[in-house]
């Protein structure tokens, strides 16, 4: 591609892979998930999360989501249990989405799409930084929450408040005092496997988490979502919709599960 990688006809997922040759390596993400197909593992443990509120940064939009950023300097926002060994630190939140509520999640459940999903990134502890880590095997671990369409959730709000202010592609503004905790569903039942970052580098450094219950977003909620444009100002307004990989080929990778 000569021009940036992005989510349009010319420059989206079926493309990346002549910049990004790792598009079309072994342990790419999203998948699909068959959970009969999954195994459940017991020795797989419970997910514990704890984030200082006061970690957050700022939120941004970065001219493929928004992104909120955390303060990864300490052990105050981290990741154990679950899949992971060690330590991982919150590094940043963010969402896909699709242009209606058909789709828009990365990954599937016997083929179905919600029309969200977030990812919290998380880096490993015993690398010295988040760039070191997303170049080892082991160095990220991304838990995604998928959203689905009912009531509208309050959690979701000081997210939504904050669009107007990074609606065009480089804009960001302040975000304070906010726990991703708040975004979780009430059960860490999860699937677990190898794979990848769904965009470009696609590195193929993440330990997927994918908690079993979605968390609810109402269509006002999606509709605001999308009000927000892959254009930067001055540029030819582009909603910023269907920001999502599809699902990758599974190549012999096994799916566990935390739960029976
Ligand atoms: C070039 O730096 C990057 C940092 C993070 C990412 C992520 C976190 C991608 C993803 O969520 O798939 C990509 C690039
Ligand atoms: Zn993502």
């Amino acid at each position: 591609m000569s021009h940036g990688w992005g989510y349009g006809a010319n420059n989206g997922p079926e493309k990346w892979g002549a910049d990004f040759p790792v598009a079309n390596g072994p342990r790419q993400s999203p998948i699909n998930i068959v959970p009969k197909e999954a195994q459940y593992d017991s020795t797989l443990k419970s997910l514990k999360l704890k984030y200082d509120p006061s970690n957050a940064k700022g939120i941004l939009n970065n001219g493929h989501s928004f992104q909120v950023d955390y303060e990864d300097d300490a052990n105050s926002s981290i990741l154990t249990g679950g899949p992971i060994s060690g330590t991982y630190r919150l590094k940043q939140f963010h969402f896909h989405w699709g242009a209606s509520d058909d789709r828009g999640s990365e990954h599937t459940v016997n083929g179905i799409k919600f029309p969200c999903e977030l990812h919290l990134v998380h880096w490993n502890t015993k690398y010295p930084s988040f760039g070191e880590a997303a170049s080892q095997p082991d160095g990220l671990a991304v838990v995604g929450v998928f959203l689905k369409i009912g009531a509208a959730n309050p959690r979701l709000q000081k997210v939504l408040d904050a669009f107007d202010s990074i609606k065009t592609k480089g804009k960001q503004t302040v975000f304070a005092n906010f726990d991703p905790k708040t975004l979780l569903p009430g059960s860490l039942d999860f699937w677990t496997y190898d794979g990848s970052l769904t965009t470009p580098p696609l590195l193929e450094s993440v330990s997927w988490i994918v908690l079993k219950e979605p968390i609810s977003v109402s269509p006002v909620q999606m509709a605001r979502f999308r009000g927000l444009l892959f254009t930067g100002e001055g540029e030819a307004p582009c909603c910023m919709v269907d920001n999502y990989r599809p699902p990758q080929p599974l190549k012999g990778r096994q799916v566990r599960a935390s739960f029976k």
